[in-house]
């Protein structure tokens, strides 16, 4: 029988939802099922077991060893965030609708999520689309070629799979952001290693070089450029001399320039985080949605895929609307708002309707406000608060709402906040969510007190890696 931390070599047969490729093996007490996480089926991999349960286990995987027959080996560098780099999108899509339908069905009970399903909606573009990349140094280095680790070493680019502390550097573009920048990257990274300051060492938390996080513009073609390092050693490095290094060989792709002291060394601090200089340049970009202007500082979330976000939000905006309603003297609400895009396009199909946008992060609704002032967008109001306790502390709108829009993070919504949200009895919901299977869950919930599911879509704004965006409409 297998062990905890057993190494073993699987043929994956099938796929799961969340990029969990299915194999089976035959044990004395019959078959055992064992899920390896970013596999594809057809391959033959080597895995670890990380869980073991009575009939199923959950591994981890080490290496793909034989390529499934529907890959098709691409020219990009095969990172841990893109596992299905190689396989064709389209089979990519397909997989990921066949996966994710099941959820409905078997998690949020939806016997008959064929007949609800409306439409599968691809990425604009496969390749390049994100806008937002970090990378990380570390002096521990996972070399591709070898499959061996290299200590001290400089190495800049991903993390490898499954280990917080080595980075395999990437030397060509990864197929996910900007070509030129991905290509140049090399090349940044032997100038910043000539300067003799060592990259950070994750395990020892000591080094000067931590990461570099870039945003871009699709809209002005330009990045923002931002140096993360620590404070160990900084009189002895030139700001001036890697600004005008990122001149000379990016020209006025740069946006930006800034550099972050962060000696956080907690693990999950927020790596932007930090006392920032900004080299040259200035600290925002400037992205359009729907012929709306977007300023995104470094730090405040926007969708990483833009232009697939513009089909997400049009879709969302087609189910607030479906029947050809009217929203006129009605109240919206625009729940986990973030930087409000939603509530702002919404102005853009009604006229006198009141939208009120709610998110917990500061800087967002700041962010919110500012844009839909640049925008000349009037009828938006804008809370930084969570979500349960801006209802708790407002009951008085239950009644009132027409229309609500949720978009929650990957967690989904706590119970508590979600009877919250069905208790203001609006006739109609939107449910955006980046991960079905707490949206599945939530489903559930929203039907047993009265709302019945009617169209559910996908988006996929994250080609190549095992995520999926849905949007339901409910209707009470
Ligand atoms: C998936 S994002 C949605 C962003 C937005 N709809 C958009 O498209 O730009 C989820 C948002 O929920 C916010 N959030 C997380 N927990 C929250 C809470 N308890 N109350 C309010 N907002 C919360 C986050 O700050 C984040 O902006």
């Amino acid at each position: 029988m297998i062990k905890r931390g057993q190494i073993i070599e699987l043929d994956i047969e099938d796929l799961a939802f969340g990029g969990k490729g299915i194999a089976r093996i035959n044990t004395e007490n019959g078959a055992y099922v064992l899920f390896v996480q970013n596999t594809f089926p057809g391959q033959r991999v080597r895995a670890q077991i990380k869980k073991k349960r009575k009939k199923h286990a959950e591994c981890s995987l080490i290496k793909v060893l034989k390529r499934s027959p529907q890959e098709e080996l691409s020219s990009y560098q095969e990172i841990s965030g893109a596992p299905y780099i190689h396989v064709p999108p389209k089979i990519q899509e397909e997989q990921k609708q066949k996966v994710t339908l099941e959820v409905y069905r078997r998690l949020a009970g939806l016997q008959n999520i064929d007949e609800l399903f409306d439409e599968f909606i691809p990425s604009p573009e496969h390749y390049h689309y994100r806008n937002k990349m970090e990378y990380s140094f570390s002096c521990i280095e996972h070399d591709l070629e070898t499959d061996e680790d290299i200590d001290d070493a400089f190495a800049l680019g991903f993390k490898h799979r499954g280990t917080w502390w080595k980075v395999e550097s990437l030397n060509k573009a990864s197929g996910l952001f900007d070509e030129k920048w991905e290509v140049f990257l090399k090349e940044f990274r032997l100038f910043l290693e000539k300067t003799g300051l060592p990259a950070w060492h994750p395990p020892r938390k000591e080094g000067f070089f931590r990461h570099i996080v870039v945003r871009k513009s699709f809209y002005e073609d330009k990045l923002l450029i931002n140096l993360v390092t620590s404070s160990q050693g900084i009189s002895d490095f030139n700001l001036q001399k890697v600004a005008d290094f990122l001149k000379e060989k990016m020209g006025d792709r740069i946006a930006g320039f800034q550099h972050t002291i962060n000696d956080n060394v907690a693990d999950r601090a927020k790596i932007e985080n930090g006392d920032c200089t900004l080299a040259f340049g200035k600290d925002h970009v400037t992205e359009e949605l729907n012929g709306l202007l977007f300023e995104i500082s470094m730090e405040s979330f926007f969708q990483t895929n833009p232009k697939s976000a513009e089909r997400l939000y049009n879709k969302a905006l087609d189910y607030v609307f479906e029947g050809n309603r009217s929203l006129e003297g009605k109240v919206v609400m625009d729940l986990f708002c973030g930087t409000g895009t939603i509530g702002q396009l919404l102005t853009q199909r009604t006229e006198d309707t009141k939208i009120i946008g709610v998110d917990i992060v500061e800087d967002a609704i700041k962010d919110a406000k500012r844009n839909a002032e640049r925008n000349n967008i009037d009828g938006v109001e804008f809370y930084a608060a969570d979500v349960g306790k801006f209802l708790k502390a407002y009951p008085d709108y239950a009644g009132k709402i027409d229309t609500i829009v949720l978009d929650p993070p990957r967690a989904g919504i706590a119970p508590k906040t979600l009877l919250k949200v069905i208790q203001l009895g609006a006739e109609r919901i939107v449910y955006i969510s980046c991960n079905p299977s707490t949206q599945a869950r939530d489903i559930k919930t929203l039907e047993e007190y009265g709302y019945q599911t009617k169209k559910v879509s996908l988006v996929d704004q994250f080609p190549h890696t095992s995520h999926i965006e849905a949007i339901a409409l409910f209707e009470k």
